[in-house]
């Protein structure tokens, strides 16, 4: 008993013990948690104060009367005169171009920035004069490593001490390079990829090192579009970028694009951590451009006459450029043009050897060859100034790549021409490529707007997207649609394609029918089917005028693309959407070139819309676009059988 009351005391003293170091325990993390809070209520203060202080610098610049190059384009800086030095002596320019300046004063004074400016305009001065004039390093972030060397070799021309890191870089220079990026160097400016950067530790610490000794000066980040998701090319590896403001604090950032919304641009300044960067953005106009959309013709063999065509009138001898979608295109039009109509035209791509690609580049900057055949593989970086030609073989995949590549001509100012062949089928070769995209198929039919167009200014068109200010009598008949010499606008018309929509949606809801009873998969229609039963059906209507309808039933969302994976490719189909039968009865209006609405006689002639001949007489209406929306019912409407 007495054992008990024993061993009872003891565990009972044991028990109080550790009851008395958790409770002090206890008390430390109480002090522990409070002074985290504290912590936590001063850093929120400061949060606060810091992003009033944000969103009071970019209200001042959004609320700037001008743009910001009013206050930053000017020669009124301590280093106005070494600048201009440097570009005449160093760069041997004349001249500053539209906001080069601003862009070079801006950084220097440490500002953030964005600059947009069209291809070809000038945006690597931007970052190359400063580097030069602030002594220390700048790393460029550049996303092609062809590009890489193309600006290493002008720059050795220039005597700027420039080099490269990326994953083909040996490892004698990378240790040279680790040297001049931590010590005072004449190492002026380092080209690195994103993926490099995101990867490679080593380098991140060597950056760290060279800012906090004062050496790294500035962050150019080239193609800058790439870090937004609603960009028209976004790579992830741009995302790690986000960690430069906080790794790198003081150096500025400098992003330069030749494409990008305010959207876009917006997303971008997020992701940068970059809210208040100053933008910069020259006018996306480029005088000396035309633009035209051609019809391009149903055999590949015809294509390519045609374009032969065009070279031998309209270019001949003069340099150009002609962008596929795929190799193989690549091949067979440089092939056939080579053999069959004796142009000097070689194609260039991502696949072929280096060695190869490099003396096709050669041949072609030298002008031994006449044009280079290319997939979009080729252009970013090319600096050649006289390419007076850039034809699209087939559709670009947004207006944003269309710009920049077709901005590939007239580089040093004179007069160029920008043609796309547009065929409807391409649509769907290009759709089943960018269907993963997050805005593929949104970007890839803005293009198809562009080229459908028929009675608004290409310029117009393009200005829109970019969200300028634009009036169509200034593009001084530089395009197809303003020309009147190729076009008429006044022969467009608006008409109600409701009975075609109507035709059309019948063939797809037939044959989903027929598949469905079947139970076999079967009963899913292409676009091409569609328009060949269309036609049958509608044997009066011009192959123009089915094409436009299915088409502008397609960007209206009254009909979808569906896609379907087999085991080797990826196929779209033709669908009605929702949009379609909610707007029943309603008429569907279009934009149509008269040529096309005159009706086909039974031998295949076209005749007049309301000619007589036998045929029910139609009510033809015109209506002006305000009308359009006052309109209620189909039957007051066009009809076109
Ligand atoms: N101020 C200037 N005066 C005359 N030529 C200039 C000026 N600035 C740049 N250039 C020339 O313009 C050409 C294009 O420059 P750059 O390669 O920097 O263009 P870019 O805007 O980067 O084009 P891209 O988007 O195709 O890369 C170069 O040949 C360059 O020497």
């Amino acid at each position: 008993m007495g054992d008990q009351n024993e061993s009872g005391s003891s565990k009972n003293s044991k028990l109080s013990a550790k009851l008395s170091r958790i409770e002090e325990e206890l008390k430390l993390v109480d002090a522990e948690i409070l002074k985290l809070r504290q912590r936590k209520v001063e850093l929120q203060t400061e949060r606060a104060l810091v992003e009033s202080e944000i969103e009071s610098l970019i209200d001042s610049r959004q609320n700037a009367t001008g743009s910001p190059g009013d206050d930053w384009d000017n020669d009124n800086f301590p280093w106005s005169a070494e600048a201009r030095k440097i570009l005449n002596d160093v760069f041997h320019l004349s001249d500053f171009r539209q906001y080069q300046r601003a862009a070079v004063n801006a950084v220097l004074k440490k500002e953030d920035a964005i600059v947009v400016m069209s291809t070809g305009s000038g945006k690597s001065l931007c970052y190359q004069l400063p580097a030069v004039l602030a002594k220390g390093l700048t790393v460029v972030i550049s996303p092609l490593i062809s590009l890489v060397e193309d600006q290493l070799y002008q720059l050795k021309k220039l005597g700027i001490e420039a080099a490269a890191l990326n994953a083909s870089t040996d490892k004698e220079e990378a240790k040279r390079i680790d040297i001049a990026v931590t010590t005072k160097s004449n190492l002026r400016l380092l080209y690195v990829t994103p993926e490099k950067l995101a990867k490679s530790k080593r380098l991140m610490n060597k950056l760290e090192k060279s800012t906090a000794a004062g050496i790294l000066k500035l962050i150019a980040i080239d193609e800058v579009h790439c870090c937004s998701s609603w960009g028209h090319d976004f790579r992830p590896d741009y995302k790690f970028l986000n960690v430069l403001k906080r790794q790198f604090p003081g150096v500025p950032l400098l992003g330069l694009t030749a494409t990008a919304t305010e959207y876009v641009l917006n997303d971008v300044k997020d992701m940068l951590g970059i809210r208040a960067a100053l933008v910069f953005r020259a006018g996306f106009n480029r005088p000396n451009l035309r633009y035209e959309v051609i019809q391009k013709p149903s055999s590949d063999e015809s294509c390519i006459a045609e374009i032969a065509g065009l070279i031998n009138t309209r270019f001949p001898r003069q340099s150009g450029i002609i962008y596929c979608m795929s190799r193989n295109d690549s091949e067979k039009v440089a092939d056939q043009l080579r053999k069959e109509h004796a142009i000097s035209a070689y194609h260039y791509h991502a696949y072929l050897d280096p060695q190869v690609r490099s003396n096709v580049y050669s041949k072609w900057i030298s002008g031994k060859a006449q044009v280079i055949v290319a997939t979009v593989a080729f252009g970013m970086g090319i600096d050649k100034p006289d390419v007076r030609f850039v034809i699209h073989h087939s559709l670009p995949k947004s207006v944003e790549n269309y710009y920049q590549e077709s901005g590939r001509a007239g580089r040093d100012g004179k007069e160029a021409v920008c043609l796309l062949l547009y065929r409807f089928q391409d649509i769907f070769r290009q759709s089943v490529m960018v269907q993963e995209e997050k805005v593929g198929k949104k970007k890839l039919y803005e293009m198809v707007e562009y080229a459908t167009q028929v009675s608004v200014c290409r310029r117009s068109c393009l200005a829109e997207h970019f969200e300028e200010k634009w009036e169509s009598d200034w593009c001084s008949q530089a395009c197809d649609v303003c020309d009147s010499t190729t076009n008429d606008s006044s022969s467009s018309e608006k008409i109600d394609i409701r009975q075609i929509a109507e035709t059309a949606a019948g063939i797809i809801r037939n044959c989903s029918a027929q598949g469905n009873k079947k139970d076999d998969g079967r009963g899913r229609i292409t676009a091409n089917k569609l328009l060949e039963l269309l036609s049958k059906e509608m044997k009066s209507k011009s192959k123009e005028l089915l094409e436009a309808a299915l088409t502008h039933l397609l960007l209206n969302e009254y009909f979808i693309e569906e896609f379907h994976y087999t085991a080797y490719t990826v196929i779209s189909y033709i669908n009605v959407n929702r949009t379609f039968d909610s707007k029943a009865n309603q008429p569907i209006w279009m934009k149509a070139k008269e040529a096309w609405t005159k009706e086909k006689e039974k031998g295949g002639k076209r005749r007049s819309a309301n000619a007589h001949g036998g045929e029910k007489k139609k009510k033809v209406i015109t209506v002006s676009d305000d009308e359009v929306d006052e309109i209620a019912h189909y039957d007051n409407a066009i009809t076109i059988e």
